[in-house]
């Protein structure tokens, strides 16, 4: 009499097959956004806050100022004396953001963009603005010079383009020049319509 391991192996095969059962399960996918992430980023006095706010109005998404997000959320990590504002904690700050990443629809303005992952942001726009410009509204804010000049180093080196680029997939970066009020709302019009086109694509 044949054993139970001998019927096993000599009876012909299941009628599904172990290939297929594995191939229709899939890895768990993170769900797919409803509407972008984008990050606005530059030196300090480029604009971000203000374009961003503009943006929001017009498109409903969600407008998160991370540097004053963080302070409100206890989610810094010190105090910076040279560009005096308060460093984040960047572990705390992702795992507190992860799930509005998750569902899309924020615009972070923040001067860097580095540590966001790539994965979750569709657009991320640097802000530029000529020196001169730049200087003066630094200044009308009272800043003193040794902020006023690391931020002009940081402008005139572009550094903030350089980190985007580094970062993330130029495909995925846009570079927006924030001179004059003009250009400002022209930006607004920009980033609105490519929301929208966005949208439209990804809901297909
Ligand atoms: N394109 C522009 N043309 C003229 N003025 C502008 C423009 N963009 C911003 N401003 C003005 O410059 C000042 C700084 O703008 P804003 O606070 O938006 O900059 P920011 O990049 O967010 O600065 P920070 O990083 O320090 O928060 C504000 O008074 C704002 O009205």
């Amino acid at each position: 009499m044949s054993s139970l391991r001998d019927q096993i192996s000599s009876s012909s095969p299941p009628s599904f097959s172990f290939e297929a059962e594995l191939v229709s399960w899939e890895m768990p996918r993170s769900r797919p956004r409803r509407s972008p992430n984008i990050i606005i980023c530059g030196t300090p006095g480029t604009g971000k806050t203000s374009l961003a706010e503009k943006v929001s109005e017009l498109s409903g998404l969600s407008h998160i100022n991370l540097s004053k997000y963080a302070v409100d959320n206890q989610l810094v990590d010190g105090w910076d004396n040279v560009l005096n504002c308060a460093v984040l904690d960047e572990d705390k700050v992702l795992d507190n953001l992860k799930e509005k990443f998750a569902d899309g629809g924020c615009i972070l303005d923040y001067h860097g963009c580095d540590f966001f992952p790539e994965e979750q942001m569709d657009l991320v726009v640097v802000l530029r603005t000529e020196t001169s410009a730049l200087y003066d509204r630094l200044k009308a804010r009272g800043y003193p010079e040794r902020k006023i000049s690391n931020n002009m180093e940081c402008e005139i080196f572009q550094t903030i383009l350089d980190e985007a680029r580094e970062s993330y997939d130029e495909a995925i970066v846009m570079e927006l020049t924030s001179n004059a009020e003009a250009e400002q709302r022209e930006n607004a019009r920009t980033l609105h319509s490519w929301i929208q086109d966005w949208i439209k694509t990804h809901s297909k």
